[in-house]
């Protein structure tokens, strides 16, 4: 039973710790690369380079998996000044530990490589079979910011998550560490800082510093009890754009909370929460039609639920990672210590009128 998706989880903190070694180069960097894709959001050099070594850990140990990855190669394919940058990125990024890069397959063999491997992670996701998810970085603008970012992924089988890494270089290393106000802003990954965030179904979560040594053995994780809701406090996206922030001031109010919210960019705030740091993330709709991307929460998910919390949506259901690369069945996420979940989403469906 404990040997269950040990190997998936062994590459996937690998791989995710070494992607991290490279977002975290062109965290350092003032030119990021910036592009705009589509929707106006933004993707930087790090975003594909992370993306690429991700993807190509994965299918050195997995070629048969299906992979959904936030980014695809094209703007790279139409760019290649941009695409050389990202290349150099992804050729000189190596885990120092030569046995653990040689688990991961050893890199990318080249520029056209590259491409070809960013653009395996089209997958659209569903029901049956085996899924990574992947955010090479989510939080992207909270990186460009100088805030909190992360590395996001989770393995479903059969639409469901049974193995999630968070790597967050820019929170700090202890468990303990409060939540001050200033987390999602001005950050360094500088000594103290950067934590691997790890859960497979059944089997708990863990923190572990993200490196650069060798990755050591995970402390286990747990969420901090809400006795009085008068001492919580929410954790919250730092875009109004993305969790509706009007709507949380009244749901606050009913419950009795008088904190400000803790505001945060990227799956920081579920690992956060499922250490105990944090007391409660809320994401509420903004837009009728926005639809919540399967990676921007499959890792967060399972890592708050095996540290003894639930998530749901806004109205109380689970979140479905069955339906496709969003979550199309679900509206908001409402993530909280287990025994106060309920009383939060009655507050939540009260004032969104659910
Ligand atoms: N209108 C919207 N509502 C909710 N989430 C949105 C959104 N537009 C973009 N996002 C998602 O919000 C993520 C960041 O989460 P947070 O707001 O918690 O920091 C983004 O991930 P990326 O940064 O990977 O693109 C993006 O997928
Ligand atoms: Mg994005
Ligand atoms: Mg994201
Ligand atoms: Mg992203």
């Amino acid at each position: 039973m404990t040997t269950l998706y040990l190997r998936e989880l062994e590459i996937a903190q690998l791989a995710v710790q070494r992607a991290a070694q490279l977002t975290k180069r062109v965290f350092h960097e003032t030119a990021k690369g910036t592009v705009s894709k589509d929707d106006a959001s933004p993707v930087t050099i790090g975003d594909f380079g992370a993306q690429a070594l991700i993807i190509a850990a994965l299918r050195h140990n997995f070629p048969a998996d299906a992979v959904v990855a936030e980014e695809e190669a094209a703007p790279l394919r139409a760019d290649p000044a941009l695409r050389d940058r990202i290349w150099e990125l992804v050729r000189s990024t190596k885990l120092e530990d030569v046995g653990a890069e040689g688990l991961l397959g050893g890199g990318v063999r080249d520029v056209d490589a590259m491409l070809e491997v960013i653009d395996r992670g089209g997958s659209k996701g569903g029901r049956v079979g085996r899924v990574w998810a992947i955010d090479p970085i989510d939080g992207t603008k909270g990186f460009l910011r100088g805030g909190q970012y992360a590395v996001c992924l989770g393995l479903l089988v059969d639409g469901d998550v049974k193995v999630g890494v968070l790597g967050c270089p820019n929170l700090p290393v202890d468990d303990a560490a409060p939540l001050t106000a200033d987390i999602g802003a001005n950050q360094t990954d500088d000594e103290g800082r950067g934590v691997l965030f790890s859960a497979v179904v059944g089997q708990g979560a863990t923190s572990r510093p993200l490196g650069p040594g060798a990755l050591k053995e995970g402390k286990k994780i747990a969420m901090k009890a809400v006795t009085d809701m008068a001492s919580a406090s929410f954790c919250e996206s730092v875009e109004a754009g993305h969790s509706n922030q009007s709507d949380s001031a009244q749901i606050a109010q009913k419950l009795g909370i008088t904190k400000p919210s803790v505001r945060m960019d990227s799956q920081a705030k579920y690992g956060s929460i499922a250490r105990g740091a944090g007391d409660i993330y809320l994401r509420l709709p903004t837009s009728k039609t926005y639809q919540e991307k399967i990676w921007d929460h499959a890792a967060g998910d399972l890592i708050v639920r095996e540290a003894g919390g639930q998530v749901t949506d806004t109205t109380g259901a689970r979140l479905d990672f069955g339906v496709g690369r969003t979550l199309a069945n679900n509206k908001g996420v409402v993530a909280a210590p287990a025994a106060v979940h309920g009383q939060v989403i009655k507050a939540v469906r009260e004032v969104l009128k659910l």
